[in-house]
C-alpha cells in the first residue's frame, strides 16, 4: 500500500478521534494497533505505568527520547501542568511530521527536535533555555539506550531525575539494564509488563517480523 503505517495510524486519528481530545487520541491508536495492525507504540498497558510514574514525579522539564508517531508524547504531555516543557527527539523526518499532526490533533504543544539523539543531546542545553531534565522517556532504538544516557549525565540530569526506559527485556536492552541496576548513581525499579498489543482478540496484522516473547 502507498502509505506508510505511521500515516495509516494518522488518519485513523483524524477520522475517529475528538479534535482536542487527548484521551480520544490515544484510544484510537490503541484501537487501530490492537485491531488492524500492530505498532510500536508504548501502548495502553504500559502507558498505564507511564502515566502514575509521571504523576508521582510531577515533571517541569521533560525529554523523550524516540517520538515515533507521538503517541507516548500525547500520553505524556496531557499530564502536564501548564508551564511544563517537553520535548520529544526524533530520527525519522516522516515519523516526526506523522508525530506533529497526532499531537496536535490531540491539543497538545511539544517540541520535535529532528535528529540523531547523539548528535543533538549535547546541544540542548545551549539549545534550549533549560537547565536540568526532571523526566526522562527513552523509547528509542534499544542500542542507544546506554550511551545516550551517558550524554545525558554529562549535565542533564539533577539528583532525584527519573529516567523510565520502554522495552529493556522486549525486545531488551541489556546493556542499559545492567548499568542501571549496578551504578551508584541509580534507585532502578522494574515494572514487569508485556509487549504492546499483544493480547489478540481481533485479527489484526502482526509485524513482518516476528517478535521475540518475553514471558516476565
Ligand atoms: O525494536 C522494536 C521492534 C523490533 C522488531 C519489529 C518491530 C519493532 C521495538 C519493539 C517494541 C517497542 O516498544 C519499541 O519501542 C521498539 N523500537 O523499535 O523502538
Ligand atoms: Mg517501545
Amino acid at each position: 500500500s502507498g502509505t506508510s503505517r505511521p500515516v495509516r495510524i494518522l488518519h485513523h486519528v483524524q477520522k475517529v478521534a475528538q479534535y482536542g481530545d487527548a484521551q480520544s487520541v490515544l484510544s484510537a491508536v490503541d484501537s487501530y494497533c490492537s485491531k488492524i495492525e500492530w505498532a510500536m507504540n508504548v501502548g495502553d498497558l504500559k502507558g498505564q505505568i507511564l502515566d502514575a510514574v509521571v504523576l508521582e514525579t510531577r515533571p517541569h522539564y521533560v525529554l523523550e527520547l524516540g517520538t515515533y508517531c507521538g503517541y507516548s508524547t500525547v500520553r505524556i504531555a496531557r499530564l502536564l501542568p501548564p508551564g511544563a516543557r517537553l520535548f520529544s527527539i526524533e530520527m525519522n523526518p516522516q515519523y516526526a511530521q506523522v508525530a506533529r499532526e497526532i499531537i496536535q490533533h490531540a491539543g497538545l504543544d511539544v517540541d520535535i527536535l529532528v535528529g540523531c539523539t547523539s548528535d543533538l543531546i549535547p546541544q540542548l542545553k545551549k539549545k534550549l533555555d533549560i537547565e536540568k531534565f526532571d523526566f526522562v522517556f527513552i523509547d528509542h532504538w534499544k542500542v542507544s539506550y546506554l550511551r545516550d544516557t551517558k550524554l545525558l549525565e554529562c549535565d542533564l540530569l539533577r539528583p532525584g531525575s527519573v529516567l523510565l526506559a520502554d522495552n529493556v527485556t522486549c525486545p531488551g536492552a541489556p546493556d542499559y539494564l545492567h548499568y542501571m541496576r549496578t551504578s551508584p548513581r541509580y534507585e532502578s525499579q522494574y515494572f514487569p509488563s508485556r509487549l504492546e498489543y499483544l493480547s489478540r482478540g481481533g485479527g489484526g496484522a502482526l509485524p513482518g517480523i516476528k517478535l521475540l516473547l518475553n514471558v516476565t
